[in-house]
């Protein structure tokens, strides 16, 4: 045992007879698209143990690709019960790590993927068996409404959304609920299978987001929906915070439960079952869990009152997050609401993207918008790129290093723009693979494929049915990615200059330099990653690879149990700093960031284009 070891055990020693627990560690989860992780810390923010479940791998038999199920019409779901069995797999990884300092966790936070919706019923009512694995169980007393919970790359629900839209006005639903209808929301997903499923809809007693399932398993009872994930559904009015009263009727308010809470609230203790199973401390609280992409606002918003940054303060410039896990999204604080019945904005498209509540900060909101097509659809390039190599992609480990030598073979020529909406993508609403390309006159071309632009430019259309993944596509497709985040930003009224300081880079593709770069390249900005000062031993890594989300929940789990058990005279906690902070990845590269500028009048027009074509 280290010396600091040491002395925070004799600080709690003293709390351990108010029945709290020893050397308090804090354990935060990511329940994502591809995986569950868990990061642990300590008192003093320094890392101790993290691990992760990854679906495909180690839960084959529910035989999800990348963690979910593509079903015909644009259904997108995950095994409901694939996630039960990963959070008992997780915790047997952290039984094995951390052995009897299990015992150590005061306190569980979390984050989870958007938008996904779990349906249940008699939940509470079961008396949990210690002996049987808790999938078994639920499974046996068919806990679950849907064992196929539709996930945020569902997009089969345009009807419900048209419906909506037409009941009420997409302005009026973006006013009340901080976005238009979309597709993966989660009220809308709701609306299928009441229209769909009407009896399973009735048999169901109890709707919870992802982030609100995980620590509902974890109680044993249904936890509360958080503020900030619940504006990802088109149900909440995200000015009160309160569940719409338009939006939902009293049968659905019934299933939603109680109004949505803050971030890391306190919501219990842990459930006996994880006790005796796993060794975990039975005064163990659970916190309110929130959206994966919320969480790393809230991470962010940490780090930056852990410096002394009033991020709060009408004149902090904006750290915006980018966060490149499955999906590609942007999120960023916002002071003000910016929607009104009184000021209504010059068309529907001024509406785009998502207000949410803010996590934490009462009177804040933020700003979300998420692309769908991101790591995946570099991936089906990546891989393609490897089949031209040698037909066999799984021979050749080093997959990113051909992507980016595909990428480097080519220069950011203004020539040439792709579009990669491999699933149907959420901004802009287009779907396919695009290649345009500049041509000098119309000769020879067939007259619907090519495109004019206001500049007069000209380009040859083609679908990638038609055409074959090139070297050019690595670059084209990184290009078109991070022109679509910086228009859309533009679009919020950002502007990126003057209002933006710093991009923080998070998620699996944060690793990628080439990436990062052509990010500080388009945005004319610095990235950043997180770091973290000092020594972590051998298990040293930097807080993007451990999961900015799991991170999150870690952090609101100290800070629930600081606010629970203040520091006094009788317990001592008393936490230090964190020791986490941005280092700079890439500083722009100005000529690159100028030639970016000069290609953002056509790449606006072929998006639109697309938008309004496909
Ligand atoms: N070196 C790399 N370059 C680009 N992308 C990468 C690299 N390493 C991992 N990724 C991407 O990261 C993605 C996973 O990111 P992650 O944040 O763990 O996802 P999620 O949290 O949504 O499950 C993978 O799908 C993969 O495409
Ligand atoms: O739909 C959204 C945000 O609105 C997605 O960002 C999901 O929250 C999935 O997150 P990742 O698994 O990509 O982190």
């Amino acid at each position: 045992m280290k010396n600091k070891d040491i002395i925070i055990v004799t600080l709690f020693s003293q709390v351990l007879s108010c029945n709290i627990i020893l050397m308090a560690l804090f354990l935060g989860l990511d329940l994502s698209t591809q995986q569950l992780k868990g990061v642990v810390i300590r008192d003093d923010f320094t890392f101790v143990y993290e691990t992760l479940v990854v679906f495909d791998l180690e839960l084959p038999q529910y035989k999800t690709t990348k963690g979910r199920v593509l079903h015909k019409n644009g259904v997108v779901t995950s095994p409901v019960l694939m996630w039960v069995d990963a959070i008992s797999l997780l915790f047997c990884k952290l039984k094995n790590g951390l052995g009897d300092r299990i015992a150590d966790i005061a306190s569980i936070g979390g984050a989870a993927q958007q938008h996904g919706s779990v349906y249940w019923k008699d939940f509470e009512n079961i008396k949990l068996d210690n002996n049987l694995a808790l999938s078994k169980q639920f499974e046996t007393h068919n806990v679950f409404t849907v064992t196929n919970s539709p996930t945020w790359e569902d997009s089969s629900t345009t009807e419900y959304c048209n419906e909506l839209s037409s009941l009420h006005t997409p302005q009026k639903i973006a006013i009340i609920s901080g976005s238009v209808p979309y597709e993966r929301f989660t009220g809308n997903q709701i609306s299928k299978v009441q229209k769909e499923f009407p009896e399973i809809y009735n048999n169901t007693e109890r709707i919870s987001l992802v982030s609100s399932f995980l620590p509902s398993i974890l109680l044993g009872l249904y936890a509360p929906i958080e503020v900030s994930d619940a504006s990802g559904m088109n149900l909440l009015d995200v000015q009160t915070r309160k569940w719409s009263q338009v939006l939902c009727d009293q049968e659905l308010l019934s299933k939603l439960g109680p109004d949505p809470v803050f971030f890391g609230t306190a919501i219990g203790t842990i459930h006996d079952y994880f006790v005796s199973n796993y060794g975990f401390n039975k005064k163990c609280m659970i916190c309110s869990m929130t959206g994966d992409n919320p969480g790393n606002l809230s991470f962010i918003d940490d780090l930056a009152q852990e410096n002394s940054l009033n991020t709060h303060s009408p004149n902090t410039k904006l750290t915006i997050v980018v966060s490149l896990g499955t999906s590609d999204t942007i999120i960023f604080p916002i002071k003000a609401y910016p929607y009104s019945f009184e000021n209504l904005l010059p068309s529907v498209d001024s509406y785009t993207g998502s207000i949410l509540s803010h996590p934490n900060a009462p009177n804040e909101w933020a700003v979300l918008i998420c692309y769908k097509n991101g790591s995946l659809a570099r991936e089906f390039i990546c891989n393609n790129l490897q089949e031209n190599i040698n037909n066999n992609p799984k021979l050749v480990s080093d997959k990113w290093g051909t992507f980016e030598k595909a990428y480097n073979y080519t220069q950011i020529s203004p020539d040439q723009f792709g579009f990669y909406y491999i699933l149907p993508e959420i901004i802009p609403k287009a779907k396919g693979i695009h290649r345009f390309t500049r041509i000098s006159s119309r000769e020879g071309h067939d007259r619907d494929s090519v495109v004019q632009t206001p500049s007069s430019s000209l380009y040859k259309h083609e679908l990638i049915s038609s055409i074959k993944i090139i070297d050019a596509d690595a670059r084209l497709i990184i290009k078109s990615q991070v022109m679509s985040m910086k228009l859309d930003c533009l679009r919020k009224n950002l502007d990126v200059r003057s209002d933006i300081e710093k991009l923080v880079i998070t998620g699996g593709a944060s690793k990628n330099d080439l990436i990062l770069q052509t990010i500080a390249d388009v945005f004319g900005l610095p990235t950043y990653t997180i770091d973290h000062d000092g020594d972590l031993g051998d298990e040293s890594k930097d807080v993007s690879s451990l999961s900015m989300p799991a991170m999150a929940g870690a952090m609101s789990a100290l800070k629930s149990f600081q606010k629970n058990f203040p520091p006094n005279a009788s317990n001592s906690f008393n936490p230090t700093k964190s020791t986490y902070f941005l280092k700079l990845a890439k500083p722009p590269i100005h000529s690159n960031s100028l030639e970016y500028m000069n290609q953002m009048a056509d790449f606006t027009y072929l998006r639109d284009y697309l938008a309004s074509h496909t």
